[in-house]
């Protein structure tokens, strides 16, 4: 699967993906009229908002990139009106030829980590029938239980030929709270690093294996280490944009030959027209205010590689 997405990379110039995490408070006006005319100020209303807010997005940027990564919290919040329109917009990015990396950040012991597993990125059994129930292309997952919460996800990764995004080094200000303590004078996330490559070293995809990390874009020196630690891994980077972190940022977390890493833009990408920046599109055009996002962020991270 990783190679697949690293061909679509090049042939898009584009190692990005799109963070499609709606809230209602970036859906433009125009658009929260028409799903409550359907739907009344309901559950339903603001997952058909979502839908018709995603698909605009989807429609002005697929031809630019390779992937999109909608975030399930932001749809699970509407319950499962809310999970329907994750549904429709994880279909409809893969019909649009995008790959999907769902963000659920799942893990647990391992047998409930199989049942995530096969909902996100496998076949569920139902009689003497297989069904995909998210069909996502990738999973980012939480690697806090250990091996037996994180082989399933690798089991499954291996049967459907599907990636995962494994938590390393994330972006957010308490990161370090946990992940860098140090463990016989190691910090823990290059410990979970060395459990990455283990962990992946059996889904070699071409040069990278199918399970990558995510690292945050935010801690440039720590990104460094982890590249090296960490040769054959892909990295899911965010934090870029609306978290701080900026293309030279970026730069340590790509190998010499300008792959190993795929940045994510949420809010700097689908809420674009809010920003003074690109203020000028106004709400009835948020569609072209993001791929023109879209256009800068790739050229931003293109210029450092
Ligand atoms: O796994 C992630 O994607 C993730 C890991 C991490 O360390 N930091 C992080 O921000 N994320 C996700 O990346 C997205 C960042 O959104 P923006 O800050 O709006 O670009 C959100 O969906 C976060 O849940």
């Amino acid at each position: 699967m990783i190679r697949q997405l690293i061909d679509k990379i090049q042939k898009t110039k584009a190692p990005i993906c799109v963070g499609l995490d709606p809230m209602l408070s970036y859906i433009p006006e125009h658009v929260m009229k028409k799903a409550f005319e359907e739907f009344g100020e309901t559950l339903e209303g603001a997952a058909e908002a979502i839908w018709l807010f995603n698909k605009e997005i989807v429609d002005h940027v697929y031809d630019l990139i390779p992937s999109v990564k909608p975030q399930i919290a932001m749809y699970e919040q509407f319950g499962i009106e809310g999970l329907k329109a994750y549904t429709k917009t994880v279909n409809y990015c893969q019909e649009k030829g995008l790959f999907v990396i769902g963000d659920a950040k799942r893990g647990d012991i391992g047998s409930t980590s199989a049942a995530y597993a096969t909902a996100h990125i496998g076949q569920v059994k139902v009689g003497n029938k297989s069904f995909s129930a998210f069909g996502t292309d990738f999973l980012t997952v939480n690697p806090y239980l250990g091996t037996d919460g994180v082989k399933p996800f690798v089991d499954v990764c291996k049967e459907e030929d599907k990636g995962l995004f494994i938590l390393v080094k994330t972006s957010n200000p308490s990161s370090g709270e946990f992940q860098d303590q140090l463990i016989n004078g190691r910090p823990l996330y290059e410990l979970v690093a060395d459990k990455v490559v283990e962990w992946g070293a059996d889904c070699m995809d071409g040069t990278y294996s199918n399970v990558g990390a995510v690292v945050g874009a935010t801690y440039p020196e720590m990104s460094r280490i982890l590249r090296k630690l960490m040769p054959n891994t892909y990295f899911l980077v965010p934090g870029y944009g609306a978290q701080g972190g900026t293309a030279e940022d970026l730069k340590p977390c790509f190998n010499e030959d300008g792959l190993g890493a795929i940045v994510n833009s949420s809010r700097g990408i689908i809420a674009a027209y809010k920003s003074e920046k690109y203020a000028r599109f106004g709400g009835e055009h948020f569609g072209e205010a993001s791929r023109q996002a879209v256009i800068d962020m790739v050229t931003d991270i293109n210029r450092v590689l």
